[in-house]
């Protein structure tokens, strides 16, 4: 009789015939069995296999940068049902046949294309995801902006004598990138860094739950006796392309108000010169959030993923600044990662550890960020988290 390792085993085998055929079935359970396979696979490895896994993962980010930027990616994602030859995609991207050959063998092997025979390439979910433009661009962010601030990090963190590097510079991103530069100013003065940075804003969320599911800004934050076309709703500081301003309007396309994105004049720029569809009701602002908010009495002034960027002392000082704009009325939503106390998830850790490497600043727990909100003199009057996988939260914070 088959053991029970053997019948799942098989079970597992069978599903990775088709995995496709998952479709419809209950997120929660493909979740568990994704994270399940994942710890799985690490609970059998060997020291040897736990070595070359960790100690081989540089190669990943960089040789999938090279099939997004050949074009082999694309070319597979393209006719997702063919299947391809060597000979075809090398005539397709222009790459040498005894490279292609070699950097196939290497995608196929961390699952990023499957291979159906000797001669047989086909795009898998993976390819699809790196096939796309939009991701494509932010793989390439990874790869050209992330990772050299991750390789410094064994030399900083050794000059930091391996204290915290609160707010510290130079960081490892200038360590890697041999630069005095701010991030944001390194990246933001070179427009093919900003033309990938853009795109990973921009989808960096796609498909995942958003803060408007926990929250409904109407009913929960916006005054009855209702607003005019003068009054500030929501202005979303830092907010990149504005993709929440968009998905602001579309939830409450009854709210009559202004509903505003302010960022740094690099990216506003952007977002006049070719904004994003559902853009034309919003208005966009320079704005430096180390200066007095500019917009006075909104409801709500929205953070995502802008004071993870920051050390505490900045991050008291950017709410220091959205308060000249509040009212009795207003709140401040940061919608952030709240990093749990133990066991937090994958996901959530790898940005915190990436805010480390780029920005010497962090991901929280919610003590770290009721404690912040405190100093800046702002209340804390909710904490609801929207996400597991990712521990995004969305924390309301109002003068106290
Ligand atoms: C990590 S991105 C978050 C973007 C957006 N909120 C989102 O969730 O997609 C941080 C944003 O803060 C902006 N930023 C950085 N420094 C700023 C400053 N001093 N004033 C205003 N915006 C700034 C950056 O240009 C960038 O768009």
């Amino acid at each position: 009789m088959a053991s029970q390792y053997e019948t799942l085993a098989a079970q597992i085998e069978s599903l990775l015939q088709n995995p496709g055929a998952s479709a419809g079935q209950d997120e929660q359970v493909l979740r568990r069995l994704a994270e399940g396979g994942r710890k799985l696979s690490i609970a059998f490895e060997d020291r040897g296999a736990s070595l070359r896994r960790i100690g081989y993962t540089h190669f990943q980010s960089p040789l999938a940068c090279v099939g997004v930027e050949a074009g082999v990616f694309a070319a597979l994602a393209a006719d997702p049902s063919k299947t391809f030859t060597n000979a075809e995609l090398a005539e397709k991207t222009g790459v040498d046949p005894k490279l292609l050959k070699r950097l196939l063998r290497y995608y196929q092997s961390q699952d990023m294309v499957s291979q159906t025979s000797h001669d047989g390439y086909k795009a898998n979910n993976v390819t699809l995801s790196l096939g796309n433009s939009d991701y494509g661009a932010s793989l390439r962010f990874f790869t050209k902006v992330i990772a050299p601030a991750a390789v410094a990090m064994p030399e900083f963190l050794e000059k930091q004598s391996y204290r915290n590097p609160e707010g510290v510079t130079p960081g490892a991103f200038h360590m890697g990138h041999h630069t005095d530069l701010h991030p944001f100013m390194w990246s933001h003065s070179r427009p093919e860094i900003l033309g990938l940075f853009l795109p990973w804003m921009n989808i960096q969320r796609e498909g995942r739950p958003t803060f408007f599911d926990v929250l409904d800004v109407e009913r929960e934050l916006v005054q009855p006796q209702g607003s005019t076309s003068s009054t500030p709703l929501f202005v979303d500081i830092g907010g990149a392309m504005g993709a929440q301003c968009i998905a602001f309007r579309k939830r409450y396309p009854g709210l009559v108000g202004r509903v505003i994105l302010q960022d740094l004049p690099q990216v506003v720029d952007q977002v006049k010169a070719s904004p994003l569809p559902g853009f034309e009701k919003i208005e966009a602002e320079a704005y430096d959030f180390f200066t007095p908010e500019t917009v006075k009495g909104a409801y709500a002034y929205y953070l995502r993923n802008v004071l993870h960027d920051w050390p505490d002392a900045k991050v008291v000082e950017i709410l220091t600044s959205i308060k000249a704009g509040m009212t009795k009325d207003s709140v401040v939503l940061i919608d952030e990662t709240v990093l749990s106390e133990c066991c937090a998830p994958w996901r959530a850790v790898q940005q915190d550890v990436e805010m480390l490497a780029v920005f010497s600043a962090s991901e929280r727990t919610e003590a770290e960020w009721r404690k912040l909100i405190d100093e800046a003199g702002l209340a804390t009057r909710d904490v609801r988290r929207y996400t597991e996988e990712y521990e995004d939260t969305v924390i309301v914070a109002a003068l106290k």
